[in-house]
């Protein structure tokens, strides 16, 4: 199989549209792959509405990883750009780490203005820790008054002020998606500036590439001839090519060998924190590796099912429980790629009430692989309940 190599020669970034429904966050990212194509065809593609909308699972050829992640390159700049499909995935991949961003688009229609969603996502950005917001106000072209842009803008900056994000430094660029992607160069020149404006705002951070490797599994596939395959963004450390490795967490640990490394179809020789990528496990079959585990360096992470942890009950208006909840509890608990059933025991505590902290031990229905200081969401009837972390590991 005759890969073509890829080249590390810029930093890569991941960031990602974020914003209430039918704002136009797929048509946006379709326009930023058409424009940047139509600058730079040799190293950018266009990537179709469909394209990403359509988000096939995995393709038959090849090493192929998630579609849902378009690849471009501005001219400093490498991003992978994760257009969540629909409001539910986005809660549960910003909440479970499995779309980390470096930065995120906020897409607000100027027609609609701020929205339920573009409130519920801007809270859940700062909960989760997205360190850089740029507003993407779209559908400018649909708005005649430029006075109604101007309430529209400084609207948006009071709501993001108020979820801790500098409301008066975050750029806010007018754009048209549709219009751009139709080729209006008004527009287009649109949506070279919101591109400027996230390689000027949003800095290269500090991946933490001296840690042990670790990357949560989100997909398994199969390769024909080759073996079985694992795909996932990459948290921590560095791997390369020929490197032991340990699948932890949802049974027994398995102790294999990385023999071969892609992202973006293209081969690797050494994946670091950061990227997206496969990786082709030697001798596992299919059925003993899934979705929720972890691929990571041998001896590093050990798997548990009984932690201590530290909860922030979220408010009713912060979409949490109206009641507060008690020693039976029983909801479900979002650690990276996976979900697992779990019970709390508050210890001396009788009650949590919503906007309450507390410190409790959580038994989980299957060990997973944790580590101190890791992030979790509590969610129950699909909603997120409450936000923790991972203060001690018990067994
Ligand atoms: N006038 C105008 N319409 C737009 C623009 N961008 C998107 N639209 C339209 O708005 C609608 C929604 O666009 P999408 O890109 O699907 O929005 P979305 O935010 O991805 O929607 P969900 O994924 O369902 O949340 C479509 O009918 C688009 O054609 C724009 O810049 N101007
Ligand atoms: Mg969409």
């Amino acid at each position: 199989m005759a890969k073509s190599q890829f080249v590390r020669a810029k930093p890569h970034l991941n960031i990602g549209t974020m914003g209430h429904v039918d704002h136009g966050k797929t048509t946006l990212t379709a326009a930023i792959t058409k424009v940047l194509a139509d600058r730079d065809p040799t190293v950018n593609r266009i990537v179709s509405f469909d394209g990403i909308d359509r988000a096939p699972e995995e393709v038959s050829r090849g090493i192929t990883i998630n579609i849902a992640h378009v690849e471009y390159e501005t001219a400093t700049r490498h991003y992978a750009h994760v257009d969540m499909p629909g409001h539910a995935d986005f809660v549960k991949n910003m909440i479970t780490g499995a779309a980390k961003v470096d930065g995120a688009i906020l897409v607000v229609s100027a027609l609609d203005g701020a929205m339920p969603q573009t409130r519920e996502h801007v809270l859940l950005a700062r909960r989760v820790g997205v360190p850089y917001l740029v507003v993407a106000m779209n559908k400018a072209d649909a708005v005649e008054d430029p006075e109604l842009l101007d309430l529209v803008e400084l609207e948006i900056r009071e709501l993001v002020s108020e979820y801790g994000f500098p409301g008066q430094e975050v750029p806010v660029v007018r754009v048209s998606a549709l219009r751009a992607l139709e080729g209006d160069p008004r527009w287009v020149s649109s949506v070279v500036e919101l591109l400027d404006a996230v390689d000027r705002y949003v800095p290269v951070p500090a991946r933490e590439l001296g840690e042990p490797f670790l990357m949560p599994i989100e997909n398994v596939l199969t390769i024909s001839g080759r073996g079985t395959v694992v795909t996932g963004a990459i948290e921590r450390g560095t791997l390369r090519v020929g490197d032991p490795v340990e699948v932890v967490g949802l049974g027994p640990t398995l102790s294999t060998v990385a023999t071969g490394l892609e992202t973006f179809g293209k081969s690797l020789a050494t994946a670091e924190a950061g990227d997206n990528a496969a990786v082709l496990l030697r001798g596992v079959k299919r059925e003993q590796v899934q979705r929720g585990q972890v691929v990571a360096l041998p001896g590093s992470v050990t798997p548990h099912q009984r932690i201590r942890a530290r909860l922030y009950a979220l408010t009713s208006a912060e979409g949490g429980r109206h009641t507060p909840f008690f020693a039976n509890y029983r909801p479900q608990f979002y650690v990276r790629t996976t979900d697992v059933v779990g019970s709390v025991d508050l210890g001396d505590v009788t009650m949590v009430l919503p906007g309450d902290t507390v410190d409790l031990t959580v038994e989980l229905g299957k060990p997973i692989a944790m580590d101190v200081g890791l992030g979790f969401a509590v969610r129950e009837g699909g909603r997120t309940v409450a936000a923790g972390t991972v203060t001690e590991l018990l067994d």
